[in-house]
């Protein structure tokens, strides 16, 4: 079964409102409209989070506050429109592009929007995920607010537009869901002629200054580009973001044969990482050849677009660009795994019998077999054209998460909290909340014994590599990662200062970093009473952070990992619950005894 955006945005409506004149629902969706542009300004940096926006229309009919998520883990849109609107929020409305989620069950934004005094909201969309799904929209509802959602209690053509647009802002994260793969968009540039270099292979440059800094802005809104092994070998690409400043996507080389030189600018990560996926057991000697040079390499059983997409899933990447050649691009396509196409043509003609195209063999002999795109956009960049479109089929957006009322309906023996095995990783996940990234802050005390805010265990971890050392350098960034923006930005900030100054971090590190973690649990957990029993309604499972490239913190892709951060849980848990510490929570278990205990649950 497929989908398009435009069939999504054909909704079933299920109630008319006829109190709504068209005059209003042009206003409602030019503010809807609105919440999606803003939430739409800070792509790239909330991955895997949705793009919140948020507009306060006053009773007077004035914008009195706007605001959109910074980054994951910053405050809630909802939260700074009102802080923006102050006063005038009384008998305001509220515009969000999508229902907030409530991950992690402090409802930030429904109570800033219920406090302020807000009587009206209007939700271009609902969460897409299940589990976070009509949440919002209840507790407002509950609290007497008026919650009109798009296409289902306000419904014309005007709406369906706004919709659309809605739609578009978090289009990643909504195929994400449906596809259990990271959006992806294959992005070329073509000459008028379809080539996207000359038979030589040179392509350097193709598209304009114009539209490679477009390239750039779409680069910083995605997770990670891919290009293949002979992209490397004949461009020497950098891959990176150079639009002055912001997100930094990670650079990833798919080669089956690992024949890639030993100079390449992929090679430098002092700023951008690199990961090399191969083919099981190729190279190994230049396998450990990039890991010295700081460059990640996975090993696939066999490599493919769709395997590589499923692990960047399971690592929590929202989108993904492809900017690869003809070959690579034409075996993600027939995968299945590319889900957009950004065309950049330019108005020249290099020709040449063997100059590459941007799409290799699919194997299609008649027209008829032609993938058609949706929603096509044509926009002229200086002298290019920029031809984009949604490939189609793609997946339906079934929820892939169900929610623990639908669980327990399908098999009532299950409850969520009675699993074997409890997987968390990212913060919207349904444990999220056992994630050093969700953004609970904790006081903890400092050398000094005055007890100082860390916005998230994250912060407090990372800074603490820094903690104590004599160097002013050290000093002002455990400071600049305590303010660090979000948990990723300061995970960023501690990961990289360690790689480029590993003579900054405290000699003591390796031995105190899991008593560093313990203690910051032991407060996160003790003074949110949620959390606390989140954590106890767990007892009898094991807990395991599901990240698949940490192995000390995380259980790693296939069991591989320590866990250290599930164990350290499970050992808060059995504290919590006055138990004597029983071997299956010990943190000194062997790998062997975590294995054997993995199987046993
Ligand atoms: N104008 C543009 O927009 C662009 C132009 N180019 C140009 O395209 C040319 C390179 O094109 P092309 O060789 O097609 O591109 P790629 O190098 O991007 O892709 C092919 C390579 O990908 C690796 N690979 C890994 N898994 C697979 C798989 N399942 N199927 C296919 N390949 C896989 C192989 O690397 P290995 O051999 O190492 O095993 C293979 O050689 C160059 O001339 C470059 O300048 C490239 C990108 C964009
Ligand atoms: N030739 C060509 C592109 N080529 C893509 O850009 C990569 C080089 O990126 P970087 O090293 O970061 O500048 C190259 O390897 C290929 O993937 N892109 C474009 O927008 N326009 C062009 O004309």
């Amino acid at each position: 079964m497929g989908f398009s955006l435009g069939a999504l945005v054909t909704p079933i409506f299920c109630k008319a409102n006829n109190n709504n004149s068209i005059n209003s629902h042009s206003l409602d969706a030019s503010y809807i409209r609105r919440a999606a542009e803003i939430a739409d300004k800070s792509a790239g940096f909330t991955s895997p989070h949705p793009n919140f926006g948020c507009v306060i229309i006053s009773a007077a009919g004035k914008v009195a506050g706007e605001g959109y998520l910074y980054a994951q883990g910053t405050k809630p849109a909802e939260v700074l429109a009102v802080a923006a609107a102050a006063e005038q929020c009384k008998g305001a409305t509220a515009y969000l592009n999508m229902e907030p989620g409530d991950c992690y069950g402090d409802r930030a934004a429904v109570s800033a929007l219920v406090q302020a005094g807000i009587t009206r909201v209007v939700v271009g969309i609902r969460h897409p995920l299940q589990h976070l799904r009509g949440n919002a929209i209840r507790a407002l509802r509950s609290e007497e607010l008026q919650v009109d959602v798009l296409g289902e209690d306000l419904q014309s053509k005007t709406i369906e537009e706004a919709l659309k647009s809605c739609l578009l802002v978090n289009a990643p994260l909504l195929y994400r869901a449906a596809s259990r793969v990271p959006f992806a968009v294959l992005k070329y540039a073509m000459t008028l002629d379809g080539k996207i270099a000359a038979s030589s292979g040179h392509a350097w440059w193709i598209s304009s200054k114009k539209s490679r800094s477009r390239v750039f802005e779409l680069r910083g809104k995605s997770d990670a580009i891919i290009v293949g092994g002979n992209t490397v070998r004949r461009d020497n690409p950098q891959l990176t973001a150079r639009h002055g400043g912001g997100h930094v996507p990670m650079r990833i080389v798919l080669s089956q044969t690992l024949n890639l030189p030993e100079e390449a600018n992929l090679w430098d990560t002092a700023d951008v990482p690199t990961i090399v996926a191969t083919q099981r057991g190729a190279r190994k000697s230049f396998q450990k050849f990039l890991a010295s040079k700081g460059v990640e390499v996975v090993e696939f059983d066999i490599l493919n677009p769709k395997d590589v997409m499923e692990y960047l899933y399971d690592r929590g990447y929202l989108s993904i660009l492809w900017e690869c050649g003809g070959t690579l691009a034409a075996s993600a396509i027939s995968s299945g795994v590319i889900h957009k196409v950004y065309a950049f043509v330019a108005p020249k003609i290099i020709g040449g019998k063997n100059a590459p195209s941007p799409v290799g063999e699919l194997g299609m002999v008649e027209m008829t077999q032609a993938l058609e795109l949706i929603d096509v956009c044509y926009e002229q960049i200086g002298p290019d054209m920029l031809i984009s479109g949604f490939l189609h089929p793609v997946p339906d957006l079934t929820p892939v998460i169900p929610s623990v009322e639908e669980t327990s309906a399908i098999d009532p023996s299950v409850t969520a909290y009675e699993s074997s095995i409890i997987f968390f990783y990212k913060t919207w996940d349904p444990y999220g909340a056992f994630s050093n990234f969700s953004p609970h802050a904790i006081q903890m005390p400092c050398e000094s014994g005055n007890y100082l805010t860390w916005p998230s265990v994250e912060h407090y971890y990372q800074a603490h590599k820094f903690v104590g050392v004599n160097d002013p350098v050290a000093r002002n960034c455990v400071e600049d990662i305590r303010s660090a923006k979000s948990p990723e930005e300061a995970a960023r900030m501690g990961r990289t200062m360690q790689r480029q100054h590993p003579d900054l971090v405290r000699s003591d590190w390796e031995s105190v970093k899991i008593d560093v973690m313990y203690k910051a649990l032991k407060c996160k957990f003790s003074i949110y009473p949620h959390l606390n029993s989140m954590l106890l309604s767990t007892a009898g499972s094991v807990l395991v952070e599901a990240s698949p490239h940490d192995l000390f913190w995380g259980g790693g892709r296939e069991g591989e990992g320590l866990n250290y951060l599930g164990r350290l849980l499970m050992q808060l848990r059995s504290e919590f619950l006055g138990e004597s510490s029983s071997s299956s929570n010990k943190i000194s278990i062997t790998h062997q005894e975590r294995e054997n205990e993995l199987k046993k649950a």
